[in-house]
């Protein structure tokens, strides 16, 4: 079994929720209850789950910007008390440096490191390689199309070598040809790098495609409700391939089939 990276522990959170005219009281909300999971190395894990049961909360715990109430998370087996260079992110907005070039984004987390300039193009052109804009590294996020920018975002989260990348439905953003073009480039960049991610999406297809496991969610409070194995090799094809294959299918309506009725028994 490949080592631990991320360690989610009975882990829990309410916010407080200020009293209205009715009530004057402050009251708590639950929002995750005792979740629990690993990220193992070189593994992506996704987390899908209806709207507002928690997916976002959960990855700012761990980002490191959000405080918990019970339970523990542990990236490299230090519990997470605040933001730090163990930990790269991608978000739905690509947010670059809009004065800076596509390579000088890459480099900033690098330039921040105190890391020597040649070893910083070095390093930025390598990552741009990869994600296939060495020919745009010149060019300002304004010149970029809403792919390229998350391309330019991966490389920068990369470039600072995190223990864990967590991406926040990276791509919903993006329109659907580009989303797919994406999703394939996304699988491809990690078989290459092999680096640990933990992945959020609405998008079940998305989920089944770039995972290796992904743990459906429960809402109202946010808790696991099953962690999925997926059965497909790293290899496997592109996602409009994928979609045909009956394997896919049923884990797919299986995943359709827990969310609703979590929604049926919340109603
Ligand atoms: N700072 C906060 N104060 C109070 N409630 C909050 C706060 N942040 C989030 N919530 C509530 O916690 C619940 C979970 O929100 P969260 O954004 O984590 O869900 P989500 O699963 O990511 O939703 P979506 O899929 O729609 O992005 C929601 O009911 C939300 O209203």
């Amino acid at each position: 079994m490949q080592k631990v990276k991320l360690s989610v522990e009975k882990l829990s959170k309410s916010f407080r929720v200020r009293g209205d005219g009715n009530n004057k009281k402050d009251s708590l909300f639950p929002v995750l209850k005792e979740i629990s999971f690993d990220v193992h190395e070189n593994e992506v894990v996704t987390l899908v789950g209806e709207s507002g049961c928690g997916k976002t909360t959960l990855l700012r715990i761990i980002q490191g910007l959000v405080h918990y109430d019970a339970g523990v998370a542990k990236v490299d087996g230090v519990p997470i008390r605040r933001p730090g260079r163990d930990r790269g992110f991608v978000f739905q907005q690509a947010s670059l440096l809009p004065w800076r070039t596509a390579r000088a984004n890459v480099e900033f987390g690098l330039e921040l490191q105190g890391v020597p300039s040649a070893a910083r193009a070095r390093k930025a052109r390598e990552l741009l390689e990869l994600v296939g804009l060495v020919h745009a590294e010149n060019q300002y996020p304004h010149e970029l199309s809403g792919g390229m920018q998350q391309r330019v975002g991966i490389a920068r989260a990369l470039a600072i070598d995190p223990s864990i990348l967590l991406m926040d439905e990276p791509f919903s953003a993006l329109d659907a040809q580009t989303r797919e073009v994406l999703q394939n480039e996304m699988l491809r960049i990690q078989t290459e790098t092999r680096n640990t991610v933990l992945f959020v999406t609405h998008d079940l297809d998305e989920a089944i495609y770039i995972s290796n496991r992904v743990i459906v969610l429960g809402a109202r409070p946010g808790r696991v409700r099953k962690i999925i194995d997926i059965p497909f090799p790293r290899d496997r094809g592109d996602i409009a391939q994928l979609r045909g294959d009956p394997e896919f299918l049923r884990i797919r309506a299986h995943m359709w089939d827990l969310i609703r009725n979590d929604e049926k028994a919340a109603a």
